[in-house]
C-alpha cells in the first residue's frame, strides 16, 4: 500500500493538530447551543471521530450517507440518499461533519435537503476544500486545509473504497489508476 502513494500532503500530526484548533473553534461558538454534528459517510468517519474528542464538552451526532462519486474520482453532481438522519432536525442547530469539498456539488445538494428542514442554524465543517476545483460556492465556516486540485486518500478519503485507513493524506501514484 505504501508504495501506491505519490507523496503525503498532511501527516496524521498536521490533521490531528489542526482539528484541534478547529473543535477549539466550534466550542466556542456552539457551547451553550445544543449543536447536533451530523457527519457524512463515509469519508468522514476519521474527521467525526477526532473532532468531536477534541470537544471541550459533549455533543451528539448523527449520520447521513449520501453518494455522487461511486468508485471514480469525479462527481457526477448525481447525489442519492442512501441512509438519511435519525434525527428530526427541525429547530436544531447543525454542524455538518465533512471530510473534502472538491467541486462542492455534494453539500450543496445536501445543505439545500437540510435546510428545507428548517433548522435552527446550519453550518459546514471541512477537514480539506479544493479552491480550484469548485464548481459551486459553499460557506464553509470551519475549514482544516486548503489543498491544490489533485485526488487525494487516507484518513477517511478513498478510492474506489481503498486507503481510507491510511492515517496520512496523499496523493496516489499514476499506475494505480492505470
Ligand atoms: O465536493 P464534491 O466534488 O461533491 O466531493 C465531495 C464528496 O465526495 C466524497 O464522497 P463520496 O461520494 O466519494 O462518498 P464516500 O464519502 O463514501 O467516499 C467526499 O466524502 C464528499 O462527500
Ligand atoms: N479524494 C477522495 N475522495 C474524494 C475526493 C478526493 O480528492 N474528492 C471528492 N471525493
Ligand atoms: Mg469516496
Amino acid at each position: 500500500m505504501g508504495n501506491d502513494l505519490d507523496h503525503v500532503l498532511l501527516t496524521e500530526e498536521q490533521i490531528h493538530a489542526r482539528l484541534d484548533e478547529l473543535a477549539t473553534e466550534i466550542w466556542r461558538d456552539y457551547h451553550d447551543k445544543d449543536v447536533l454534528l451530523v457527519g457524512v459517510l463515509k469519508g468522514a468517519i476519521l474527521v467525526m471521530a477526532d473532532l468531536m474528542r477534541a470537544l471541550p464538552g459533549s455533543a451528539p451526532m448523527d449520520w447521513m450517507a449520501v453518494s455522487s462519486y461511486g468508485s471514480g474520482t469525479k462527481s457526477s453532481g448525481v447525489v442519492r440518499i442512501l441512509k438519511d438522519l435519525d434525527t428530526d432536525i427541525s429547530g436544531r442547530h447543525v454542524l455538518i461533519v465533512e471530510d473534502i469539498i472538491d467541486s462542492g456539488l455534494t453539500l450543496n445538494w445536501i445543505r439545500a435537503n437540510l435546510t428545507s428542514r428548517e433548522p435552527a442554524s446550519l453550518e459546514i465543517c471541512t477537514l480539506l476544500r479544493k479552491p480550484e476545483a469548485a464548481k459551486v460556492d459553499i460557506d464553509c465556516k470551519y475549514v482544516g486545509f486548503d489543498i491544490p486540485n489533485e485526488f487525494v486518500v487516507g484518513y477517511g478519503l478513498d478510492y474506489d473504497e481503498r486507503y481510507r485507513n491510511l492515517r496520512d493524506i496523499g496523493t496516489l501514484a499514476p499506475h494505480v489508476y492505470s
